[in-house]
This record gives C-alpha cells, sequence and structure tokens, in this order.
C-alpha cells in the first residue's frame, strides 16, 4: 500500500492526514462528497491506492476508467458499502464511516452488480425502499407510481424483479434509489444495458435533480456519455487518480476519450491475434 505519496491533486496519502474532513472555509462550500484518502487490498491485488477527490455540490461528476481500474471498490467505500483499509469519505460533511446512518439519509446508491430483493415485484421494490427510509406509507405510494411511469416500467409493475431483463432491473434499481430524493446519488453504471428511450428519460430526471441543486456521481465506460452529461470527471487506473477536474479542464481541448487513452497508457497491442482473420 503506497499511502504515503502525493496524488495528482497534491492531497497527502498519510492515513492521518488523508482522513480530516473537508475544510468549508478552504473549499468554499462543504462538497456533496469529499473522498480522503480511501485505499482498499484484497489479498495481493491493490484495488484503490489511496484516492482523494472532492465532488462539488450541484456537480454532475463522471467517474471513469479501464476494467478493473477501481472505480466500484471506491464507489463502495464512499457510500459505506465496503470498509475500507484506510481512510475514509465525508457526504455533505458526514463521515460515512464514523456516522453512516446520517451519511447515507443523504445519499441514493445504485451498486454495481445489483443483488435485489428480486422475489418483490418491482412495484413492491420501490416500495420496501421508501419503507426501509422510514417514509410515510401514502407519499410512498405517491412516489412509487411516479418512479414506475418515469422509467417506463408501469406495465411491469406487477412482475416480479426475477423475471425482469437486465435494463429494467438497471431502472428499477435506480427507482429505488431515488424515493426517499436524496441530495447525493451515486450510481455505479446506470446506463448500462439500459435502453436508448429510457436512457434519455433517465438523462433527463438526473439533469433536472442536479438543475435543482443534487449532486450525481456516475461512473461510466462510455466517454461520449460522460462528455456530454458531466460537468466534472475524474480518471481512475490502477486504484489511483490520474486527473480530475471540470470536463473541459480534464479533456485539455481534446475529446475526453483521446485524452482517457492517453491518460491510462493507450491501446493495448493486438498483434498475436493474426489467427483470428485465417477463417
Ligand atoms: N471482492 C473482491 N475480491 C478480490 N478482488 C477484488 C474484489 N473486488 C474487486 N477486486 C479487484 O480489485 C480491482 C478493482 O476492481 P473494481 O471492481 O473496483 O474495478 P472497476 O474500475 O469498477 O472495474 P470495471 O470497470 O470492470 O467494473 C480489480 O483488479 C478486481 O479484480
Amino acid at each position: 500500500m503506497t499511502a504515503q505519496h502525493p496524488d495528482p491533486a497534491g492531497v497527502p496519502l498519510h492515513p492521518a492526514e488523508a482522513a480530516a474532513p473537508p475544510s468549508p472555509a478552504a473549499a468554499g462550500a462543504v462538497p456533496a462528497l469529499a473522498i480522503r484518502g480511501l485505499a482498499k487490498r484484497f489479498g495481493q491485488k491493490i484495488a484503490v491506492d489511496g484516492i482523494s477527490l472532492d465532488v462539488p455540490a450541484g456537480s454532475f461528476y463522471g467517474i471513469v476508467g479501464p476494467n478493473g481500474a477501481g472505480k466500484t471498490t471506491t464507489l463502495s467505500m464512499a457510500t459505506g458499502l465496503l470498509r475500507p483499509d484506510f481512510g475514509t469519505a465525508f457526504v455533505h460533511g458526514i463521515d460515512v464511516w464514523a456516522h453512516p446512518l446520517e451519511a447515507k439519509k443523504l445519499m441514493g446508491v445504485l451498486p454495481d452488480g445489483v443483488r435485489l430483493f428480486d422475489r418483490l415485484t418491482g412495484e413492491q421494490l420501490i416500495t420496501y425502499a421508501g419503507l426501509l427510509r422510514g417514509m410515510d406509507r401514502a407519499v410512498v405510494a405517491s412516489r412509487v407510481g411516479d418512479l414506475l411511469e418515469a422509467m417506463d416500467l408501469t406495465q411491469d409493475a406487477g412482475t416480479l424483479v426475477v423475471d425482469y431483463s437486465a435494463g429494467m432491473t438497471k431502472k428499477i434499481a435506480l427507482a429505488s434509489a431515488l424515493i426517499h430524493a436524496p441530495r447525493l446519488l451515486v450510481l455505479d453504471e446506470p446506463f448500462e444495458a439500459v435502453d436508448p428511450v429510457s436512457a434519455a428519460n433517465i438523462h433527463s430526471i438526473l439533469d433536472g435533480y442536479v438543475a435543482s441543486g443534487g449532486t450525481v456521481i456516475m461512473s461510466s465506460h462510455v466517454m461520449d456519455l460522460v462528455q456530454r452529461m458531466c460537468d466534472h470527471v475524474a480518471v481512475v487506473a490502477g486504484g489511483r487518480l490520474l486527473a480530475a477536474g471540470t470536463v473541459d479542464e480534464v479533456r485539455a481541448g481534446a475529446s475526453l476519450e483521446d485524452r482517457f487513452v492517453q491518460l491510462v497508457g493507450g491501446r493495448s497491442r493486438t498483434e498475436g491475434l493474426e489467427w483470428l482473420r485465417t477463417f
């Protein structure tokens, strides 16, 4: 674990310093999410190697990186789903690991590889998410209808989630993350397997949410999507933060895709696959 080196944002990663809460005076405002020196090892594999990042409130923040970069591990630690080896995260100034209940009230999370209670119908699942949050039953019922409509799932409200397609499952999980109107949404690959019409709906829901002061953090592999939707982006590879800032700062005049390939080390070689052209 290299917890001592500075990251590109110049944030010292010594565990003691790294866990310092965000300073409102220094930053101008408390970030929606402040990640401080998060690190995680699985056996010999260092999945996240000391990541620190500020996500400004009201931003639409993309997290991009190649497969195995550490995005899911970082977001899981930042949202209280996976205990870090080092570091912590603050949601609107509240330490996720010291005060998990308070922090989780402010968050809606769409985790990767969601394991849902799939023997419930779609309608029951969203209702359950709302009741778990301690919401009033009547409010839950009216929001469930709105969310099913927005996700184009009204006709499948009574179908068991186990019988949903991958995209429908993603949408019902997203609806469950929205039911309590959180201040911060953390979405791991929200558009994966989602059809273009539903994606456009979700895009417009998220745009409206950010316009009214909410914050969205989403991981994605689709650079074009991130460039179009997000105002900020962080590039992660090998468990480290390679770049972070506004999309324009990070792409520095190039397309985000070209900049991404440049930052993470170029395209992998394709020699050795000549046999693939021998049919
Ligand atoms: N539970 C686990 N046990 C062992 N290794 C893990 C575990 N979770 C993640 N890893 C490893 O940690 C590294 C980072 O994985 P992670 O899922 O965070 O990457 P990612 O950036 O989200 O990748 P992808 O874009 O492919 O979803 C990978 O090498 C992965 O194999």
